[in-house]
Parts: C-alpha cells; structure tokens; sequence
C-alpha cells in the first residue's frame, strides 16, 4: 500500500516537474529571410516594442524578446582573440557559404543559457538568420530540440534584387566583407539553394508566418506586430 501511494505521488510529482520545466522551455522564433531582406531590422524592432518592463512585472508578463543574430555571433567569434574557428568563419562568409553547425549552435546555446543565467524571465528569443540549411537543421535538433520550444518561423520575403539593392546600400557604410556584389550573388544562390528549401520544410508543417519584406519599414513592422500580438 506504502509502495503504490510512494509510487503514484512520485509520478504525480514527477509529471508535475515536467509540466514546470516544460513550461519553462525557452520559447524560439526563427526569423529568416533573404540577406538584406530586413531581418535585423525588425528584430530591433520588435525588441524595443515588447523589451522587458516593469510594467511587464506587474502584468506578470514575461513578454521581452532576446535578438541572437547568428551572422552577429559568427563574426564576434571571427574577431575573437584566440578563436581557433576565426579564419574559416571568414573565408565561409566571403564565400557566401553556411559555416559548420558544431560552430553556430554552440555560439547560439551559449548565448541563449547566457541570457536566462542573467535574467530567467529572458526566455523569448527571435533567432535571426538560422537554420539556413539541413546541416543547420540537424544541428538544431540534435543540439536544442528537447532545450527550446520552435513557436514559428517568421519570414521576410522579397526579391532577390531588393535584398541585392539593401546590401549594396548597407555596404557602403557597414564594412561588411560580404556587402558586395560578388560575394552577394553567392549568398543569394545559398538563400535560394539551401535556406528556401528549409523554410518549405516548416511551412508544410503549418509553421510559418510570411510578411511581405518588400515594402517600407514601418509597414512590414506593422504586420510583423499584427502577427506577434495575435500568436501571443
Ligand atoms: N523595409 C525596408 N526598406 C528599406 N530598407 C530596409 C528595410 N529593412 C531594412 N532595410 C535596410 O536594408 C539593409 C539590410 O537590412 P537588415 O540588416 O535588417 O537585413 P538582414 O535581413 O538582417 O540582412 P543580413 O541577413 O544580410 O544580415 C539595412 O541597411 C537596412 O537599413
Ligand atoms: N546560420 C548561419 C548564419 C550566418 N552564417 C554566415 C554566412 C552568412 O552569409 C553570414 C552573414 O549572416 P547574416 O548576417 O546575413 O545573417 O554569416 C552562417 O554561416 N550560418
């Protein structure tokens, strides 16, 4: 009798375990999108409209997103003194090509168990530029599957020459060693080749939510608040 009771109030807690740390799963919106199609720029935005507040505490929200670029991550570990990975994450870059998965998800898992050790209600992250292929995919789900809870892909579509055109405009000033033609029509053949195929895999699954890209900043970011206030 002592043994069954044990037994059923240890499942009952341990259930009750897994329902909290379910709960508490880190919630993940991959956001994607040709290069230059405005991913960055949204997430800026949408991180200054639903950043953390105090009147956030008081509505006992935890409503703040937590923008991890995974390009921004690769070239801070670029310019790191002493990374071993430095020179190859450049000539991938240059070259337009996704760099090796083991590289990016380790960038990517620090940063987000970074983010919640400093703040453990920071547990809404928009993740922007990834997974740009399959090998990026597995990694995700060998990686963080069990760690994070995918909400939705949110995709910014426009033509290749918009995305060609922002680029060129951004490399004037960005000193970016990828906003330049030659190195943009590889990234281009990357998105198309590899990223587009990926996105098709989520939409077949229901997750995705597409905003036109191609119109000004303020109008893609009204859909783009349209869409979080709606999913919550
Ligand atoms: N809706 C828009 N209309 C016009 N210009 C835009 C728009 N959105 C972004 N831009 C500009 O286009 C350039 C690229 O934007 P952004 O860096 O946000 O793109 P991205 O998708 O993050 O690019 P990448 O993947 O290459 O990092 C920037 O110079 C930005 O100011
Ligand atoms: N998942 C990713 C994201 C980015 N990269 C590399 C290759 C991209 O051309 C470059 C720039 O990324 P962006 O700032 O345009 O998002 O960074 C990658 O290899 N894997």
């Amino acid at each position: 009798m002592l043994v069954q009771l044990r037994g059923a109030l240890s499942r009952g807690v341990s259930s009750v375990v897994y329902r909290v740390a379910r709960a508490m799963k880190p919630q993940v919106i991959f956001v994607l999108g040709g290069p230059g199609a405005g991913k960055g720029t949204q997430c800026a935005k949408i991180v200054e409209t639903y950043g953390y507040t105090q009147l956030s505490v008081c509505l006992s929200q935890t409503y703040g997103y937590t923008h991890l670029s995974a390009g921004d991550l690769l070239r801070g570990e670029r310019s790191r003194e002493g990374s071993e990975f430095g020179q190859l994450i450049d000539s991938y870059i240059k070259d337009g090509k996704i760099v090796p998965v083991e590289i990016t998800i380790n960038l990517l898992r620090k940063a987000m168990e970074e983010t919640m050790q400093l703040d453990q209600k920071k547990s809404r992250f928009l993740i922007d530029g990834f997974p740009r292929n399959h090998d990026n995919l597995r990694g995700w789900t060998s990686v963080m599957e069990d760690k994070a809870d995918v909400k939705f892909v949110l995709f910014f579509d426009c033509s290749d020459q918009v995305c060609i055109n922002r680029c060129l405009e951004r490399g004037k000033s960005s000193g970016r060693t990828d906003d330049n033609r030659e190195s943009l029509e590889k990234r281009i053949q990357t998105y198309l080749q590899s990223t587009r195929p990926i996105i098709g895999q989520y939409e077949r699954q229901g997750k995705v939510h597409t905003v036109d890209a191609s119109r000004s900043v303020d109008e893609v970011f009204a859909d783009v608040k349209t869409l979080l206030d709606r999913e919550g």
